[in-house]
């Protein structure tokens, strides 16, 4: 048989068919794998949980909070407050660590419409990438156009102490640069483009704001900017990867936050954040100190009521966007 360039015989042509009905099948088997990997990120498998929530929530919010570690009292801050268990919401993820409650607040603050994300999500959990930022999805189907990020992190930079805020500027995404992304797989563009800029991430105008709310505190000597970097953990960082962390630029280093800054920008949030300086990164080897979790609440305990008011004010200084 002449098939435009090429000749065939019957047999061939069946073994042909046979190869293509077979690489078909593959490739639909692969479409499919990679289709039901971000089912769970969907916009109808996130649409019950918004529906859920905007049925028994009576105002639009238009700021999320997410609590770091410790950092759950920030939500004692909200007025008329409307709390929902993670494990009531259908599809929504649950959190299992230490000081991390799993709730959502809704209410007000200063004229503010806010949630609080009372507990997150973390990569050493198991959750995947995509699970840990379901929240954010969720969250901007209800409305939420601006997001404030919080932390517990380790200091890099020996110029800070434990107890201070690092008011995040730009992040170091080391998960990225082994090829783990919650984008990762086809893009649902309901929500935002395939391809998007990080070079503006955290807003320019929020930092600003958070630097006049720092001064007017007077707490000046215990802030500051810098890079936020993701260490997978559970574990802390050896001595080595602290130094490495050091070269590349990293202030701070964390287990969290970015896959939500990064899902957040993706859907055109606004997004500022800031890290807790709970223990210093330890550089040297004969150093006695060993950085512990207890250690790390605790440090956040200390300052709660300094952090919760700089939020407040914070809030204060921008509400007009959050109303
Ligand atoms: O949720 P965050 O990033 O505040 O939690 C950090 C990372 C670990 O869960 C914990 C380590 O002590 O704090
Ligand atoms: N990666 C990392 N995360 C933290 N969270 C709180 N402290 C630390 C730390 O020292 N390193």
């Amino acid at each position: 048989m002449q098939t435009g360039l090429f000749e065939f015989t019957t047999g061939e042509i069946v073994v042909i068919c046979y190869i293509i009905d077979k690489n078909f099948h593959i490739c639909r088997k692969f479409a499919k794998m990679s289709d039901s990997k971000n089912e769970e990120f969907s916009l109808d498998y996130l649409q019950k949980a918004a529906d859920y929530l905007r049925n028994q929530v009576p105002f639009t919010p238009k700021l999320l909070i997410i609590c770091g570690t410790g950092l759950g009292g920030l939500s004692e801050n909200l007025q008329n407050q409307i709390e929902f268990n993670y494990k009531d919401i259908p599809n929504f993820p649950v959190s299992n660590v230490k000081g991390h409650a799993g709730k959502l607040i809704f209410g007000t603050l200063s004229e503010a419409k806010i949630v609080c994300m009372k507990g997150r999500f973390h990569y050493f959990e198991g959750y995947s990438l995509q699970k840990i930022a379901t929240p954010i999805r969720i969250l901007k189907l209800l409305g939420v156009e601006g997001l404030i990020v919080t932390n517990a992190a380790g200091s890099v930079n020996e110029d800070y102490k434990v107890g201070d805020i690092m008011i995040i500027k730009d992040h170091v995404n080391f998960l990225a640069f082994g090829g783990q992304h919650p984008l990762r797989g086809p893009n649902e563009h309901f929500f935002g483009e395939r391809f998007f800029p990080m070079n503006r991430a955290y807003d320019r105008e929020l930092i600003r704001i958070a630097k006049e709310v720092a001064e007017k505190m007077g707490i000046s000597d215990d802030y500051h900017e810098g890079v936020y970097g993701l260490y997978a953990g559970p574990n802390y960082e050896t001595v080595a990867e602290v130094r490495i962390l050091k070269m590349l630029g990293v202030d701070a280093a964390g287990m969290s936050t970015i896959p939500e800054v990064l899902v957040a920008k993706h859907c055109g949030m606004s997004v500022f954040g800031f890290s807790f300086i709970t223990n210093r990164c330890i550089h040297c080897y004969d150093e006695p100190d060993e950085p512990n979790h207890d250690d790390v609440l605790k440090a956040v305990m200390e300052k709660s009521e300094t952090v919760k008011k700089f939020v407040a004010n914070l809030i204060q200084e921008t509400k007009q966007r959050w109303k």
